[in-house]
């Protein structure tokens, strides 16, 4: 099972945050050499992204998000993460399912890509950069890049981009990938960021981007099946099984009406609960 719920960004310049993610419990890290690093310090974050992945060392499965091909460190930046025991590489700003195949051709064998999706541009290709193939695994929306090119206002309900959160889910959905939402800014609401994390979930994504190691916990919570879901799934598995149900399509369970496509949601939530634990 491909546990997404928590991708966190550091950093590759930060030394003390490199160590400290070393010991953390998200689903992912993610080294980034874009935005969050000056352009002059770019060539020495590249250098302690490598070594950080060379050494390893972590809990977490590792990606680099390196500046984007087309950029005058993009191709460096590739090149230096070849052979090294990483998960997935993060592409920013891709906008055509010709930039995933020029990740691809690039790229060392079983490394995995997630594309970001943070431009109108990208908005309008979304169909055909999710259908794009192998290494693409995932997409992510980048909501701050998204939110400065559409002009948008900010929202605590995100209402202005509530039909790209949608369009990315149906994207990835379609195609067999992971939908991981944006980024929440505001470091000291964790009421905020309980609700969009749950916003996220609502929509169908599979996990969250995070910016710092105190929204981990509450990404988990909000991505992975709660209490509740369990013991509802654990019901129509069980009512499923139950010997008049043999020759039966639809059932009533705790009244409601279940399916059998009910049933493999059901033992897909058992699933994921199982490797969430
Ligand atoms: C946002 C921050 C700059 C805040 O930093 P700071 O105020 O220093 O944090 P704290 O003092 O609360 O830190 C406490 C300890 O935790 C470590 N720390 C902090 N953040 C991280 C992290 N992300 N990963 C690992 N460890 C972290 C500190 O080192 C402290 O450790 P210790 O001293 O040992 O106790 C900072 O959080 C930060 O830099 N966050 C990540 C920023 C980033 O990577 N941004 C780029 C990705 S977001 C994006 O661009 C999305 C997309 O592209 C879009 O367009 O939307
Ligand atoms: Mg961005």
């Amino acid at each position: 099972m491909d546990l997404v719920r928590s991708l966190l960004f550091l950093p590759a310049s930060n030394a003390r945050a490199i160590e400290k993610a070393r010991t953390l419990s998200a689903d992912v890290v993610v080294l980034d050499l874009e935005d969050a690093v000056a352009p002059e310090a770019k060539a020495e974050a590249r250098d302690a992204a490598v070594e950080a992945v060379r050494s390893g060392g972590f809990t977490a499965r590792v990606a680099v998000r390196v500046n984007a091909l087309g950029t005058e460190w993009g191709e460096d930046d590739v090149a230096a993460l070849s052979g090294l025991p990483l998960d997935f590489i993060v592409a920013p700003k891709v906008e055509d399912a010709g930039r995933v195949d020029a990740y691809g051709a690039r790229m060392s064998e079983g490394v995995r890509l997630i594309a970001m999706i943070e431009t109108p541009a990208a908005l309008l290709s979304l169909p055909a950069i999710a259908a794009a193939g192998e290494p693409l695994s995932g997409l992510m929306l980048g909501v701050n890049d998204l939110a400065k090119a559409l002009g948008s206002g900010e929202s605590s309900d995100r209402e202005p981009l509530r039909p790209w959160l949608a369009a990315t889910v149906v994207a990835a959905r379609a195609h067999g990938l992971f939908a991981i939402d944006g980024v929440w800014n505001r470091l000291e609401d964790a009421e905020g960021l309980a609700a969009e994390c749950a916003q996220g979930r609502l929509y169908g994504f599979d996990g969250k981007s995070l910016i710092h190691p105190a929204q981990i916990a509450p990404a988990h919570a909000a991505f992975s099946p709660t209490p509740e879901e369990i013991a509802v799934a654990r019901a129509v598995v069980a009512a499923f099984s139950a010997p008049e149900a043999a020759d039966k399509g639809a059932i009533r369970v705790g009244g409601a009406m279940v399916e059998r496509l009910h049933l493999e949601q059901a033992q897909a939530l058992l699933d994921r609960a199982a490797a969430c634990r």
